[in-house]
């Protein structure tokens, strides 16, 4: 990963939810660098805490402790500045666009709320741009007149009405037909390909993230146990449990195969979070666990091909 400030950080970020009963302890001390013109991927089962982690980067709601960084700044208060910068792409196109109101209201009103030009020209550019042409024909369209990927392709536009540098895209393509899918991971590459974006892509599917990104982080139950070149953490992955992902999604194209898991791939289901097993989260599903893992979670060890990983395993001390 890039020597260069990233436009957004979340340094060494702690979660608590509390809900009056208990404490759901979401995150721990997690780390992610987004850059100019990369894409990170951001991967790990359902509830591992990508929500979260892209909720706080998007300051949806304060981090219980560490800093959400901008351009290396940090970011107290979230303003109208930061979500100029800033733009969240959802899972449900739905959930960011006025379901009553046309295609052209919703790109409009974000142009206008950012104080860019709102003309029609300005909207029919960013429909263009996410290729939904004619421009004019989808801008008088209401959005549930689009079909899945053309309301998700609108989303993105009202997105980049804003002129944003960083994209968060919470596993976007996930309810989209499998056909289309494709087609929307491709338009977020040439985004950040022409418009120099950084790129957030959260997904349980590390087939697309290895697809789509740059580099590769991998998390699991709210610690962040992996990451670096996207390559190298699909054809060397550090971690068990980064492998384990692997082995429970084929993929032809990775040369050799691991692992102790084979067998125990499926095994297992993510622990509690209001009581999370102590040390390294991951230890009770892992065939390698010591006693070190139970107890304590172990600093970061860094690899010559740019990746790195938190694992005892890999750490001799
Ligand atoms: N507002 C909240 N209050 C209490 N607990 C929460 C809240 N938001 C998230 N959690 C909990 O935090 C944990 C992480 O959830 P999160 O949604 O970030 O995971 P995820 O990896 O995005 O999963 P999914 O792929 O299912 O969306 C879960 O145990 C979830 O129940």
């Amino acid at each position: 990963m890039p020597e260069e400030t990233p436009v957004l950080a979340a340094e060494d970020v702690t979660k608590h939810f509390d809900t009056g009963r208990q404490t759901v302890r979401a995150l721990e001390n997690v780390t992610l660098r987004l850059y100019r013109g990369r894409i990170a991927a951001l991967v790990g089962e359902s509830g591992s805490g990508k929500t979260t982690l892209a909720r706080l980067l998007a300051q949806f709601y304060p981090v219980t402790s560490g800093e959400i960084r901008l351009r290396g700044e940090v970011v107290s208060r979230p303003d109208k500045d930061f979500y100029g910068e800033v733009q969240l792409v959802f899972q449900d196109p739905f959930a960011s666009l006025n379901s009553l109101r046309k295609v052209e209201h919703n790109v409009r009103r974000a142009l206008k709320l950012h104080g860019h030009p709102a003309d029609d020209a300005a909207v029919h550019e960013l429909l263009a741009k996410v290729n939904l042409s004619p421009a004019a024909e989808f801008a008088r369209k209401l959005p549930h007149e689009l079909s899945g990927g053309q309301r998700q392709r609108v989303a993105i536009a009202r997105a980049l009405a804003v002129r944003p540098s960083v994209l968060l895209g919470d596993e976007p393509i996930s309810m989209l037909d499998v056909s289309i899918r494709l087609d929307v991971l491709n338009l977020l590459a040439r985004l950040r390909e022409e418009e120099g974006l950084a790129l957030l892509y959260i997904t349980h599917d590390i087939a697309s993230a290895r697809y789509l990104s740059d580099d590769i982080y991998v998390m699991y139950a709210g610690q962040m146990v992996e990451g670096g070149p996207a390559e190298s953490v699909i054809q060397e992955p550090k971690h068990p449990y980064t492998q384990l992902l692997l082995d429970s999604s084929p993929d032809p194209e990775r040369a050799g195969g691991s692992s102790a898991f084979t067998a125990t791939a499926k095994l297992g289901e993510p622990p509690s979070l209001v009581d999370p097993p102590p040390g390294c989260r991951f230890h009770p599903r892992c065939p390698f666990a010591k006693e070190q893992c139970k107890t304590s979670f172990p600093p970061r060890t860094e690899f010559a091909d740019g990746s790195w990983t938190n694992c005892w395993l890999h750490n001799e001390s």
